[in-house]
């Protein structure tokens, strides 16, 4: 005979009875769902209804409190609200010095200094297509001319500041150049002290290659175990990680080969950050695009490269996350645009926010109309502005 259980309340009970009762009596006109389990689709439903159902095998150790969740979901939501995204400006020193060498810039602190001073004292207009600004160490502590700290002008123009925590990349012995990730030593003590200088997110780069055996089982293994361990240790400290397994572009594959890859990554990723208990509201994930390596001969559309995408998303990503910052790796301005459109365009279910965290993408024109001269400031902010207002980006469906 039929009984209540403790916890489920009245009103979903009736649901269930009213099923099961249609069942036993053959009523067609009730629908397969009641039978199911659920609630007639009149029914009322009452608010904390599903709250109180009984939840089998409850974590017993929660990692984070209610409070520490809606503060780290309430941040990720607000870096892509409204079709926002990110402006990447976290290159290490010496990615900034391949950067300047191709505009003939030397790479010291100060020229480094002055080039980002531009871009965050841009009209505060910008915080309409950047929610979030990501920061390398050197940059968190830097000072405008006037002598005010980059961190606060950025926030005060209401855009979310963040930090680059990953440490570069090391060897994995016996495999064919792979690489694993380096920082999580201290990386505990770094976030804290990141929090309290004003940072929000962090942001944790791991790099996967398509080459003769790569990715290997181990890289695609240890990289996704590595970004689960960093983005709990960011969520314990009340910053959102972003999540940020790059299948880099180099060499001679078709965008299919990137496709299937890129979704053994995520997949590997998604299962490593349930295994470590990450809260994915409170996370963004920062992927490549699914497209062809630069040496492939054959080219595809923007729409090509929107499907692949958006299909490798669809099958790996779950719906809890809230949003995917595109890197653009080394594709040009105006490539990423086109790319973002499509995908933002592309007809499959997107239940996540789809924008950019560029690095390139967003900086090449102004570095290149800089070149080193102050004089050449307007130019600069104007070429910066113009692409940071280009995004195409939409909230998904
Ligand atoms: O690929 P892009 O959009 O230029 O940059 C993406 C990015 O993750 O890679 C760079 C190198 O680590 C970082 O500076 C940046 O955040």
């Amino acid at each position: 005979m039929w009984r209540p259980q403790k916890g489920v309340p009245r009103t979903a009970w009736a649901g269930i009875r009213a099923g099961m009762t249609a069942c036993r009596s053959k009523d067609a006109s009730l629908p397969l769902a009641c039978c199911l389990g659920a609630a007639r689709p009149t029914e009322r439903r009452e608010p904390g209804m599903y709250e109180s159902r009984p939840v089998t095998m409850a974590h017993q150790f929660p990692a984070l409190t209610s409070e520490q969740k809606k503060a780290l979901s309430e941040t990720a939501r607000r870096i892509v609200a409204n079709g926002k995204g990110i402006l990447a400006a976290d290159e290490s020193v010496g990615t900034m010095g391949n950067r300047l060498q191709r505009i003939k810039v030397e790479n010291t602190e100060e020229n480094r200094r002055q080039f980002r001073e531009l871009l965050f004292t841009v009209d505060s207009s910008i915080s309409q297509s950047i929610g979030g600004v990501i920061l390398f160490h050197e940059t968190l502590y830097q000072k405008d001319g006037q002598g005010k700290l980059f961190r606060d002008i950025l926030k005060e123009k209401g855009i979310v500041v963040g930090i680059k925590l990953d440490q570069g990349v090391a060897p994995l012995a016996g495999t064919n150049k792979e690489t694993t990730v380096q920082g999580l030593d201290g990386l505990s003590e770094r976030c804290a002290q990141y929090k309290k200088d004003g940072a929000d997110f962090g942001k944790w780069r791991a790099v996967l290659k398509i080459d003769n055996q790569c990715p290997s089982h181990l890289a695609i293994q240890e990289n996704a175990n590595t970004l689960a361990r960093y983005a709990s240790i960011c969520q314990q400290n009340g910053l959102v990680p972003i999540v940020e397994p790059e299948v880099i572009p180099d060499g001679s594959h078709d965008m299919e080969h990137c496709q299937y890859v890129t979704e053994k990554v995520l997949a590997a990723v998604y299962k490593a950050l349930n295994d470590h208990h990450v809260y994915l509201e409170g996370t963004l994930l920062k992927p490549n695009m699914v497209t062809a390596g630069h040496a492939c001969t054959k080219k595809y559309t923007p729409e090509q490269v929107a499907m692949a995408t958006v299909t490798a998303l669809h099958r790996t990503v779950p719906a809890a996350v809230p949003g995917i910052c595109f890197l653009s790796g080394g594709m040009s301005e105006e490539d990423a645009t086109l790319n973002l459109n499509a995908i933002n365009l592309c007809p499959l279910p997107k239940p996540w926010k789809l924008s950019f965290s560029y690095g390139r993408a967003l900086q090449a024109s102004a570095l290149a109309a800089w070149g080193g001269k102050a004089e050449n400031k307007k130019a600069t902010q104007e070429a910066f502005m113009k692409r940071a207002l280009k995004r195409e980006t939409a909230s998904g469906s």
